[in-house]
């Protein structure tokens, strides 16, 4: 099915127990308070739930973040399997856990997953290597299949990405233990060095061949906190120097009317910390730039 038949499903997930500032828990409500993410006439886009950590999860980040990502994955997998499209927004970036392991489920019978992740950080830690034990540095280590059983046995203990069909772009902070394990694993991370010197377009093309190679579908999961901070204040752990919001949507535009474009995430909006509703706007036209134009005006 072309996308563009698909409607846009908005699935929040309040995850905060994962960052060091919990107000990313709030970005979702915000974000529908402020009424970010169109409707347009050729693209139907409408609020799912709001999903939050249950009570009697909320007694240790990682009970929290396991037990919304549960919840997340059988609601991702819900909205995949009615033949919508499913935008995830967080929340910390736990919260990808819970997505790309429903993903997975929903196309394991098709074939692999292919994911392009967009962040300044790498969130490849485990237990063992990350010095800050934010499970927000966690993530995509867990979905590689590595890190804590609670992360890594959401929706099935197979890992949920194989190394080949990852890829990062906008890296400028990280750590040793993270590095060395995607640089074993021989996953491509774009650093934001390399998208300067040669171009986002360009960078982006090569992340989407990878993608795509041999995948029976690929997401794209947004860290805001990939753009860059002076423009875009509105995030949990801000690094200087990032894309900027109109190359990237430039970039983005290009998965438009792409069937095998199964879902997008956007993550870390931290409300506390924007500006005049900066940040939360940029969340918009991310949105904005994958979802058809209204044809004339
Ligand atoms: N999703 C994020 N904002 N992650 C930031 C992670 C920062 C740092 N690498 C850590 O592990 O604590
Ligand atoms: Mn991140």
């Amino acid at each position: 099915m072309n996308r563009a038949a698909r409607n846009i499903v908005v699935i929040g997930a309040a995850s905060g127990a994962g960052a060091p500032d919990p107000a990313t828990a709030e970005g979702p409500d915000a974000l529908r308070r402020y009424r970010v993410f169109h409707d347009t006439p050729l693209q139907h886009v409408e609020w799912d739930a709001i999903l939050r950590v249950p009570r009697e999860a909320e007694d240790t980040p990682l009970h929290a973040v396991a037990a919304l990502g549960a919840r997340l994955a059988a609601a991702v997998e819900q909205a995949l399997r009615d033949g919508h499209f499913p935008l995830v927004v967080g929340g910390d970036h736990s919260c990808a856990i819970g997505t790309w392991s429903g993903v997975h489920r929903m196309l394991a019978t098709r074939g692999p997953l292919g994911l392009m992740w967009i962040d300044a950080h790498m969130d490849s830690h485990t237990f063992a290597t990350t010095e800050s034990g934010q499970i927000h540095g966690m993530p995509l280590a867990a979905l590689l299949g590595h890190g804590d059983a609670a992360l890594t046995s959401i929706e099935g203990a197979e890992a949920k990405l194989l190394p080949e069909h990852v890829c990062l772009i906008g890296v400028r902070s990280f750590e040793a233990g993270e590095a060395a394990l995607l640089h074993r694993l021989g996953v491509r991370v774009f650093g934001m060095d390399e998208v300067r010197e040669r171009g986002l377009a360009t960078v982006f093309a090569e992340a989407l061949a990878i993608v795509r190679r041999g995948t029976a579908g690929f997401g794209v999961s947004i860290d805001l906190d990939a753009l860059d901070p002076a423009e875009e204040p509105g995030v949990g752990t801000p690094v200087p120097g990032g894309l900027s919001r109109a190359e990237l949507a430039a970039a983005l535009a290009g998965l438009r009317n792409d069937a095998a474009f199964v879902a997008m995430e956007i993550v870390e909006y931290n409300p506390r910390r924007d500006r005049r509703h900066l940040t939360a706007d940029a969340a918009g036209a991310l949105l904005d730039a994958i979802a058809p134009p209204a044809r004339r005006s």
